[in-house]
């Protein structure tokens, strides 16, 4: 595919998005929600998609536009230890679940990427959560695959391309960031 051929597609795409806006809004308020009441953001994701899981999470904890406080993010799989040992010890499938069971609490909020929705260890993460009391949400791509059913809240973004949802779903996690910074902004709590 060339790249006007690459850059076409990624406008259809983009423009096909815009009846997600009313989820991003939803999914933006209660990541919002969970972080002013003292709840934990994690994130994951695999390949491509673990890159997206860590942006997420240094831009809530670090910064996106604003300086203000530094809010609770972590990506799951950021953490090479414990990746190994898990995957090492009980199995790949496992790496995102067994961090939950240790660190997930009720009320926390669990955003996987998967542009398949079908990888095992988001599959296993998503029921993990839940069984927690979790929030999860999955940004997915293609059909949604068996993650669709098991989120609380799932974003499709229509596509059968793993680059381009990839591409998209950079957009949302900016858009997340863009929102929640502005919740904070407006909220009673000290900004910074
Ligand atoms: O980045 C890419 C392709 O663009 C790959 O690394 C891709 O993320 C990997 O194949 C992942 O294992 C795919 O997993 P998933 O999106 O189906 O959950
Ligand atoms: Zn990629």
């Amino acid at each position: 595919m060339s790249f006007q051929q690459q850059l076409d597609e990624a406008i259809t795409v983009l423009q096909a998005c815009t009846t997600l806006a009313p989820a991003i809004d939803r999914i933006t308020e209660l990541v919002a929600d969970a972080i002013l009441s003292g709840h934990t953001l994690y994130t994951a994701g695999n390949g491509g998609s673990a890159a997206d899981a860590m942006h997420l999470a240094e831009e809530l904890i670090g910064r996106y536009r604003h300086n203000r406080r530094p809010l609770p993010a972590i990506c799951l799989n950021a953490d090479v230890g414990a990746m190994t040992c898990i995957a090492n010890d009980f199995g790949y499938d496992e790496v995102f679940a067994r961090q939950l069971t240790a660190l997930g609490k009720p009320g926390d909020v669990l955003i996987v990427f998967s542009t398949s929705g079908n990888s095992p260890n988001i599959i296993n993460a998503l029921s993990t959560a839940r069984a927690r009391g979790m929030i999860n949400i999955a940004l997915l791509g293609k059909d949604g695959g068996m993650a669709r059913n098991l989120a609380d809240h799932a974003l499709i973004v229509p596509s059968q391309n793993t680059a381009r949802i990839q591409e998209v779903h950079t957009l949302f996690l900016h858009a997340i960031c863009e929102q929640v910074e502005q919740r904070l902004a407006s909220a009673s709590e000290p900004y910074v």
